[in-house]
């Protein structure tokens, strides 16, 4: 496992040790006290969720509050995507910037974000398979969110406007300065 640092504190890029042979590969796709040594994180992932979306799809961007934030170790299983992480830290020197990181079931990239980030992603190919490990408990109440295209975060998804599909929830979501004083990171 080699980790790539960022120009976002605590956010990385996990480049796995992958073990080929006649009959296919093997890797480890997560081992916490690696992790530990490489990070310096002591992780304790809860939940893994996985999706499956078709080209365009965009989902995000997306947190959780308080006490119920959450850090992510994102991968695709199949296909590519565009994944965004943007900093909601308030003390932090790069608040409110972001970080886009190509992940696809080719590269088997992963990203390590953080707890006190909005987290999303859009689909560059035919269809994708996300899936990601999480640290905390998906709680209902303690969803936030910021609109894909706040003209502040000036975020490039890599698609054009027309090729993107958005949940419902998603397209009325606030800009961040909109929210900005609720954020307790
Ligand atoms: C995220 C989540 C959703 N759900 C339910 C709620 C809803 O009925 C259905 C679909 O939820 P959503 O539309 O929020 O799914 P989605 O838009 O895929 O949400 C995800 O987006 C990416 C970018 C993230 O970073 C994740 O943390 C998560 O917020 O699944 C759970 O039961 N558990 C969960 O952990």
């Amino acid at each position: 496992m080699r980790v790539e640092s960022t120009k976002l504190e605590g956010c990385f890029i996990i480049h796995d040790t992958v073990f080929g042979d006649q009959r296919g590969y093997f890797f480890e796709s997560f081992n916490k006290k690696t992790f530990l040594q490489q990070t310096g994180i002591d992780v304790n992932f809860v939940q893994d969720n996985q999706s499956r979306s078709q080209k365009g799809v965009l989902r995000g961007l997306h947190f959780q509050h308080g006490e119920f934030a959450q850090s992510k170790l994102v991968r695709v299983l199949e296909g590519k995507v565009l994944d965004i992480a943007v900093d909601l830290r308030k003390k932090s020197p790069t608040y409110s910037q972001h970080i886009a990181v190509e992940l696809s079931g080719e590269s088997r990239t992963q990203f390590y974000v953080p707890r006190g980030f909005a987290h999303g992603f859009v689909v560059l190919s035919e269809t994708a398979t996300f899936f990601y490990k999480c640290d905390n408990y998906y709680n209902k109440a303690s969803e936030g969110g910021i609109i894909y295209n706040d003209p502040e975060l000036g975020i490039d998804w890599g698609l054009p406007q027309e090729q993107l599909l958005l949940s419902e929830k998603d397209t009325v979501l606030p800009t961040l300065k909109m929210i900005a004083n609720e954020l307790n990171f």
